[in-house]
Parts: structure tokens; C-alpha cells; sequence
């Protein structure tokens, strides 16, 4: 986590479009963040590529932001799909380790990171379309909720075994900060708060609830959900493979990537100074009121989870993640 990262961009033509890509300096030569864009429909896709759990990390903060200004200095585009190279996992939220005995001077820096993540997406003049292909919890529901407009996976991908047996996969999305006993930034949970009303948020805010993908449908956290069964390969649309970064060229025929698709080519026809004008309508006070208690919201953010109780929460919190990672 320490090792540091620098974000590169490169660019190369790609069909109708060009395909850019972050790519880091560290020896792991890990991308964080994969982009590709195409110039004719006016569409780009943003896809999240930080294995094992597309966990926020200050640097992983900072690669989306940049991948998203990219996209915006283009004129022709005005929507992107936001994705996920993990089939199972949208983004396991805050990286912990950030969180867990955090280095003084880092930590200030991590938080203003998310802050502006937050500011970036949510204030967007593109119309962002989540593909929420698995779990999101936490930070992760957060990145979802600050779309345009968000595509759950029903589950049932990724089944073992046979029969009445089948294991089904269900993804989950939520604010379970108190679940880590952590609470939501007032940023973040008024972001509950205007998607699905006060009183499912304040019960869902203090349970930390996830929903699986019915409920969450039904509340209006999500704005559809959709089967993962591959569909057959005539209904493969135009336009959609190119878009897919190599690493997910496998996508091309998931009805929920194929529905993400169908909605950002939609925004993107949509004349885009209303559309703005119309975003900004609901969205600029509440963007306005985090800027004004920014620093505010960052002292606060560092005293709370340095505090003595809350790093013993959060040490208990990840030892009981990853001893149960390992188990598997
Ligand atoms: C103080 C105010 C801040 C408030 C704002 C936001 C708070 C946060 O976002 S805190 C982070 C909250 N996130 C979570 O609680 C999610 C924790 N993870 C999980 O529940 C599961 O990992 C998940 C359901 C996402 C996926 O489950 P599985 O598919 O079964 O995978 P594994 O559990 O085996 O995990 C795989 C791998 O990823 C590592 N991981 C998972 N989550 C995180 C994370 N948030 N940060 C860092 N690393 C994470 C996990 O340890 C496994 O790694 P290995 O042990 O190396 O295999």
C-alpha cells in the first residue's frame, strides 16, 4: 500500500474511438483504472481494475478522478458506463488499510482523495451509468450512489456445484459503515438520504444494512436490476465490444453490461445543456454544502478514526476479513 504510484496515461486508437489506460509506476504494474471511449456514440467506459476488491485507496481515488476528467475534456462524450473488471465485487469500499494505524501525514491526503472522488463524480457534466456487476458495500454503495443511474446484478452467476444444491451468489449493496464501527461521513449518508428517503436511510444507516438486489430494487437504491446468464451471441449489440477494455471483452454478451450500454447511448442523446442544467437542479446545493465543510469534515474525519475505540473496531474488522478470505 505504501509502494508509490503514479498515474500514466496512455493513449492508442481503438476502433471508433481511442482506448486510454492508467498504468502505474509500481512494480506490480497494476491498472488501477481502464478507459476507453467511443468519439461516434458519444460514450466512454470507465472500468475499476484494482484486484483483489476494487478497494478505495488514495491512489485508486485519485486514478478515477483522472480517468473522469479525461473523459469530460472530450466534447464528443457524454455519458460513461462505471464498471468493474471483478465479476463478483463493484468495490469492496474504503481500502481498510488506509484506515487501520494510519500514517499521519497520508491520512489527511486519503480523505480529501475520497472527498473530491465524490465531488468529481457527483458534479459530473457526463451521465454516469453504474454496472454494478457485484458487492457494494460502503464506499463502494457510495460510488454507486453519486451515478446517474445504477444496474444491480440479480445474482445467480457463479453457481458451484448442481441442482437444488447450487450455490447461488448474491451481491449486496449498502452503507454498513456501523457495521465496522465506523458511520458514514454526513455527505455520504445524506446521499442515502436523497436516494431513498429519511426513514428507510436513517434504519439502513444505523443497521449498516446491505441489500441484496430485490430489496434494493425495491427501496430505489438501484434503478434496475438484471440477469447475469450470458445471452446468446446474436444478441451481441454493436458498439458495446468495442467499448469493453480487453480484459472484460468477455462482457459483450452480459444483458447487465448490454443494459448499461442501452441506458448510456440513451443519456447521451439527450441535448447535453439540459441535461446538465437539469443535474444541476437536484445535485449543486448539496455539493455546495460539502464544500463549504470540507476541511471541517476532514479534521473530523481524522480525529474519529484515530481514536483509540475505533482502531480496536477496525483491527477486529479486518482480522475477521481475511481470516475468513483465507478459510476459503
Ligand atoms: C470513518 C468514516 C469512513 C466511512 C466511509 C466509508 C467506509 C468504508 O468504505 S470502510 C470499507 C467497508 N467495506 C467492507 O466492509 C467490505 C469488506 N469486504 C467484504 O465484505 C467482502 O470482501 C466482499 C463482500 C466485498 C467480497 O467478498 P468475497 O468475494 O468473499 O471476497 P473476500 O472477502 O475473500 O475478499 C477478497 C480479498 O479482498 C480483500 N478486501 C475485501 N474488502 C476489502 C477492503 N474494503 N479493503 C481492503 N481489502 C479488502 C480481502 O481481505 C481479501 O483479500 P485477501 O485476504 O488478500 O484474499
Amino acid at each position: 500500500m505504501n509502494t508509490v504510484i503514479r498515474s500514466q496515461l496512455l493513449r492508442f486508437s481503438v476502433g471508433r474511438g481511442q482506448q486510454f489506460r492508467f498504468s502505474t509506476a509500481a512494480a506490480n504494474g497494476n491498472d488501477l483504472v481502464i478507459g476507453t471511449v467511443d468519439e461516434t456514440l458519444g460514450i466512454a467506459m470507465l472500468t475499476m481494475n484494482r484486484p483483489p476488491a476494487n478497494s478505495l485507496s488514495l491512489e485508486m481515488n485519485e486514478a478515477i478522478c483522472t480517468s473522469l476528467k479525461t473523459m469530460e475534456s472530450n466534447p464528443k462524450i457524454q455519458s460513461v458506463i462505471l464498471s468493474s473488471s471483478n465479476p463478483k465485487i463493484f468495490s469492496a469500499g474504503l481500502d481498510v488499510s488506509e484506515l487501520v494505524s494510519p500514517h499521519p501525514d497520508r491520512l489527511p491526503k486519503f480523505w480529501n482523495s475520497l472527498q473530491q472522488l465524490y465531488l468529481d463524480l457527483y458534479g459530473s457534466r457526463l451521465a454516469v451509468v453504474a454496472a454494478i456487476q457485484g458487492h457494494a458495500p460502503a464506499a463502494g454503495c457510495f460510488l454507486a450512489m453519486a451515478c446517474d443511474y445504477r444496474i444491480m446484478s440479480s445474482g445467480d452467476i457463479g453457481g458451484e456445484g448442481g441442482g437444488d444444491m447450487k450455490k447461488r451468489f448474491v451481491p449486496t449493496i449498502g452503507l454498513n459503515e456501523t457495521q465496522l464501527g465506523i458511520a458514514a461521513p454526513p455527505w455520504m449518508g445524506q446521499l442515502l438520504v436523497r436516494t431513498i428517503g429519511f426513514r428507510q436511510a436513517e434504519l439502513a444507516l444505523a443497521m449498516g444494512t446491505l441489500f441484496p438486489p430485490d430489496r434494493a430494487l425495491s427501496i430505489g437504491l438501484v434503478d434496475a436490476i438484471e440477469s447475469e446468464q450470458h445471452g446468446a451471441e446474436s444478441t451481441i449489440i454493436e458498439g458495446l465490444s468495442e467499448l469493453l477494455p480487453s480484459i472484460s471483452k468477455d462482457q459483450a454478451s452480459n444483458p447487465l453490461m448490454q443494459k448499461a450500454f442501452k441506458q448510456a447511448t440513451t443519456f447521451a442523446k439527450i441535448p447535453p445543456h439540459a441535461r446538465v442544467a437539469s443535474k444541476l437542479v437536484t445535485r449543486q446545493s448539496h455539493i455546495h454544502d460539502m464544500i463549504a465543510t470540507r476541511d471541517e469534515d476532514t479534521a473530523h474525519f481524522c480525529g474519529f478514526v484515530t481514536q483509540e475505540a475505533v482502531q480496536k473496531n477496525l483491527i477486529a474488522y479486518v482480522e475477521a476479513m481475511k481470516s475468513k478470505s483465507k478459510k476459503k
